[in-house]
């Protein structure tokens, strides 16, 4: 398109699960349109981003800028700027603590303002910052909010929290506004303390003003794909009443190409981490299994479930004789960073996998985007992050869900009950569940005659309709190519508007 002078600040929550896609929208914006891009985050986390963006190539317009920030200022521990091993009770404390991000990325703003003689053409934040929609405004130019959630997640994540539904019935179902009769929720759907929320606790005193401002916003990004989330996206805009333009999947295009194993370079892009284990390594020890044979289970970034269902999931996964990988860490309760202890899972277990090749352990980070694309991988069990999501459906593997917080549950229903790509095993890391239904599950996915093959037939159209998406060729353009044409394109006739109303203001 070619507006070489355009600015954009972004503004991420700070988790690995928001940093990802921040990031990969903002080489999607710069590579289609060249224009300059900056994040700007707190001091660790644009460190990180900065040690991905070194490794990465094509990143010669997307600016780091810190937002200063002390963690110990508001109770959290030392040096902690993500939800990463973060206890579950300090959790409250980061969201909080996000909101003393507002002055500073307002001076960010201003100094933009003074060093180009206007101001960036628009601002995209975070959903939960529904501040940099006041920043925005103040500084004459558009917040633009951006869901890292899918469609039918965010829609049921932020009318739970906006209207607390299950706090006035005595039933354990409730109905959703913005939601049809048919898609009645569970209380087991939401985590203890959304059941626990009344309007007046520290989750509701951050969220309920933070996404009632984001509704105001100028319009919203969200990570998915126009076909693959049709009846989500209906909820989600008349609930919200704006301009919604589904721009996903934010995954390297490398993983979406029609090829074979992906490069292991890519897990070095992608927001600062790296694999605890050799990407190497792990393909590897999957090219020497057969195709579609392993079991891939893994709760996302920041999540882990309980010792006993730990012990349990071994359990089932060792009598189902089934191949698999396992991000495991330790489990809830315990240091997430700390020393794994073999007393956690049964008796000599990882010995047993290793020696067997039946499983590979794989402690704290693996390089997943590679093990979901490679051709060996069946299976998916997910917590159903969004991220997860997208990435096991645009390799066409389908999903065993497994969710535990935000709004995995409600992912968890859509994948099931609107996709038919997934079975919940259970929810949440208080829930009983024994190896037997474990294998159970396994059993079923695995086979190809019954549900198992209905899922990975419909995981491999979601696939297709993901990858179509993003063509972007003489022929034919695909939804979220033309989303994106049309979001770039409201915002350059926006400033063209605004521009004109000022020009006219000055020569009357
Ligand atoms: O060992 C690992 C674990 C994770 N990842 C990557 O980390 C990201 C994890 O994102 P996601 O699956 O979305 O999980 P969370 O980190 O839990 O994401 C948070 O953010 C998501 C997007 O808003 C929400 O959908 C989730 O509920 C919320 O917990 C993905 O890109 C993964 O590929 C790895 O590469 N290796």
């Amino acid at each position: 398109m070619g507006f070489e002078n355009e600015h954009i600040v972004m503004l991420p929550f700070m988790a690995q699960g928001h940093l990802i896609p921040f990031l990969a929208l903002a080489k999607q914006i710069q590579q289609r349109t060249n224009f300059t891009i900056t994040i700007a985050s707190t001091p660790l986390n644009i460190q990180s981003l900065q040690s991905t963006i070194a490794t990465s190539s094509n990143n010669n317009t997307i600016h780091l800028a810190e937002l200063p920030f002390c963690s110990t200022d508001h109770g959290l521990p030392q040096n902690t700027e993500t939800t990463e091993n973060l206890p579950l009770n300090k959790m409250v404390n980061l969201f909080a603590a996000s909101l003393s991000l507002e002055a500073p990325a307002r001076r960010l703003i201003s100094g933009i303002i003074e060093t180009e003689g206007r101001p960036p053409l628009c601002v995209i934040s975070d959903v939960f910052f529904g501040w940099a929609n006041d920043v925005a405004d103040s500084l004459g130019t558009v917040n633009v909010s951006f869901t890292t959630g899918g469609a039918y997640g965010t829609a049921a994540y932020i009318s739970i929290w906006l209207n607390l539904p299950h706090r006035s019935t005595d039933e354990n179902f409730f109905t959703l506004p913005g939601f049809p009769e048919r898609c009645r929720f569970d209380i087991s759907q939401l985590h203890p303390f959304l059941r626990a929320a009344d309007g007046t606790d520290y989750w509701s005193r951050f969220f309920q003003p933070q996404i009632s401002l984001s509704a105001k916003s100028f319009g919203w990004l969200c990570n998915t794909v126009e076909e693959i989330e049709p009846f989500g996206l209906d909820i989600l805009r008349n609930y919200v009443r704006l301009p919604v333009w589904s721009i996903g999947p934010l995954i390297p295009r490398e993983a979406l190409k029609n090829s074979s194993t992906l490069d292991v370079s890519v897990s070095r892009q992608r927001a600062g981490k790296k694999p605890s284990f050799p990407a190497e390594k792990c393909l590897e020890w999957l090219d020497s299994h057969g195709s579609d044979s392993v079991i891939y289970i893994s709760f996302g970034s920041q999540n882990t479930i309980s010792e006993t269902q730990m012990k349990e999931l071994a359990i089932g996964l060792e009598e189902s004789g089934r191949a698999f990988i396992w991000v495991i860490r330790p489990p809830i309760g315990f240091d997430m960073k700390g020393e794994f202890r073999a007393e956690w899972l049964p008796q000599g277990f990882e010995e047993r996998m290793n020696k067997s090749k039946q499983g590979l352990l794989v402690h704290n980070w693996a390089p997943q985007l590679e093990i979901l694309s490679h051709k060996s991988t069946r299976v998916f069990v997910s917590h159903c992050g969004w991220n997860s999501v997208m990435e096991s459906l645009s390799q066409g593997v389908p999903i065993v869900g497994w969710p535990l917080a935000a709004e995995q549950a409600y992912n968890s229903k859509m994948l099931e009950e609107e996709m038919g790509v997934s079975v919940e095993l259970t929810r949440g890391v208080q829930s009983k569940i024994v190896g037997e239904e474990v294998k159970g599950v396994i059993d079923l996915v695995m086979d190809e005659s019954g549900k198992g093959g209905e899922m990975r037939k419909n995981a491999a159209v979601i696939k297709e309709k993901i990858r179509a998406s993003i063509r972007d060729d003489d022929e034919e353009k695909g939804s979220s190519v033309k989303a994106m044409d049309d979001f770039v394109a409201v915002l350059l006739s926006k400033r063209q508007e605004s521009s004109k109303s000022s020009n006219s203001i000055v020569s009357n």
